[in-house]
């Protein structure tokens, strides 16, 4: 069984969620002659596949696994391969990988020839609850992280739940940080579900098209981040500035996950967010094997790494938060003392 999340805006979309969904692939990308089929080691034989399926001349081109493959050096390669093969506007990109695969090949398709069509074939469950939807495409420089990019939406986006089974362990619960995070901005059943048992056959399956119905509802009517949008960024602006200390070494998910902490403890401490929805956010982190800590001694590095923060407003912090359950909202410039107290929350 297929099922199909449409996304709105200028050009609709779908987002497609079953099992050996390739043979979806030739619908999504008609009248092209060529395909890049961009993918790191760990996705070749996918890629391989995925590039015999697209029923057009495909190129395949390898870049560095996971955020190492998520630099501008990387994707100036990927523009050489294109230039060198004479790839035109009718061409397209396809990204075969998890989130940083795919924020790679959207970057691609965005900047070459000023925008050319792509179509994310998402492999992890972060991708495909969240990196593979919504057009927010682009790289990390040693500023910060996805500093340079482009909102581009794809064609379409497979998530073929079959992909899922050679998902390392740690990375499938890394996805589980977004999915969470949806749960407590938008939909609280995820985190029942999540609180419920095993995750895994049917009730992984709900959860990814939980989480992608949250995420589409939500790029649909706010591309470009104007407004709404700023919910899916929910425990990011510190989860971001851990990511840069760490020099991307840490996955994208487990910084979330300390970062929904700290911003669930930076709502209650200013009076918005009751005491249970702020424990939960631990006790559900917790459960499922999410850090919820992080060092003492880094907090100076961090609040500095987070002035680059997409969210802020020249030297004011902001910071998605919640005023209850599915209910959130921003807080604008909290003292530094507020602030710390918060961290305090979260350091070890
Ligand atoms: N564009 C967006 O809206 C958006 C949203 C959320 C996250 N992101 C980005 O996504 C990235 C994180 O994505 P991620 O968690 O998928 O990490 P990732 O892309 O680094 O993948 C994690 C690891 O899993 C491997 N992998 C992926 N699928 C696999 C499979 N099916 N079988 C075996 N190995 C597999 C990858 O090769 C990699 O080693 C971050 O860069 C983050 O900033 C973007
Ligand atoms: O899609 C969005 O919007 C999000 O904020 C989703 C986030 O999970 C995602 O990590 C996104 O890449 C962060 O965007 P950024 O604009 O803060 O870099
Ligand atoms: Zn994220």
């Amino acid at each position: 069984m297929v099922t199909r999340i449409q996304v709105a805006g200028d050009r609709p979309y779908d987002v497609l969620v079953g099992r050996g969904l390739s043979a979806e692939l030739p619908s999504l990308i008609e009248g092209a002659a060529r395909a890049a089929v961009l993918f790191s080691a760990p996705l070749r034989e996918r890629a391989e596949r995925v590039a015999a399926a697209a029923g057009v001349k495909a190129l395949l081109v390898e870049v560095p696994d996971a955020e190492r493959g998520k630099t501008v050096e990387v994707a100036a390669r990927c523009w050489d391969e294109l230039g060198a093969h004479n790839f035109t506007r009718t061409d397209v990109v396809i990204g075969v990988g998890g989130g940083a695969v795919t924020d790679l090949a959207g970057f691609v398709a965005a900047s070459w020839l000023r925008g050319v069509r792509w179509v994310p074939c998402s492999t992890s469950l972060l991708g495909m609850v969240d990196a593979a939807v919504g057009g927010k495409t682009g790289v990390n420089i040693a500023a910060g992280k996805n500093l340079v990019g482009a909102f581009h939406p794809p064609a379409g986006v497979l998530c073929d739940l079959d992909a899922l089974e050679t998902l390392p362990a740690d990375d499938l619960v890394a996805g589980l940080a977004e999915v969470i995070k949806c749960g407590f901005i938008a939909d609280p059943v995820i985190l029942d579900l999540v609180e419920g048992g095993e995750i895994d056959g049917p009730v992984l399956r709900e959860l990814v098209e939980r989480a992608i119905r949250v995420k589409a509802e939500v790029v649909g009517v706010d591309l470009k981040e104007s407004g709404l949008r700023e919910i899916l960024n929910y425990g990011h602006t510190l989860g971001h500035a851990i990511e840069k200390r760490e020099r991307y070494g840490w996955k994208h998910g487990h910084a979330v996950a300390v970062g929904l902490i700290f911003a669930a403890e930076l709502a209650r401490l200013a009076g918005r967010l009751d005491d249970e929805t702020a424990r939960r956010h631990r006790a559900v982190l917790d459960r499922v094997g999410l850090p919820t800590s992080y060092e003492a001694g880094a907090w100076p590095e961090l609040l500095s790494a987070m002035r680059v923060d997409k969210k802020a407003r020249a030297a004011t912090l902001r910071f998605v938060v919640l005023d209850g359950l599915a209910k959130p909202g921003i807080l604008t410039g909290p003292d530094e003392s507020l602030l710390e107290r918060a961290y305090a929350e979260v350091a070890r």
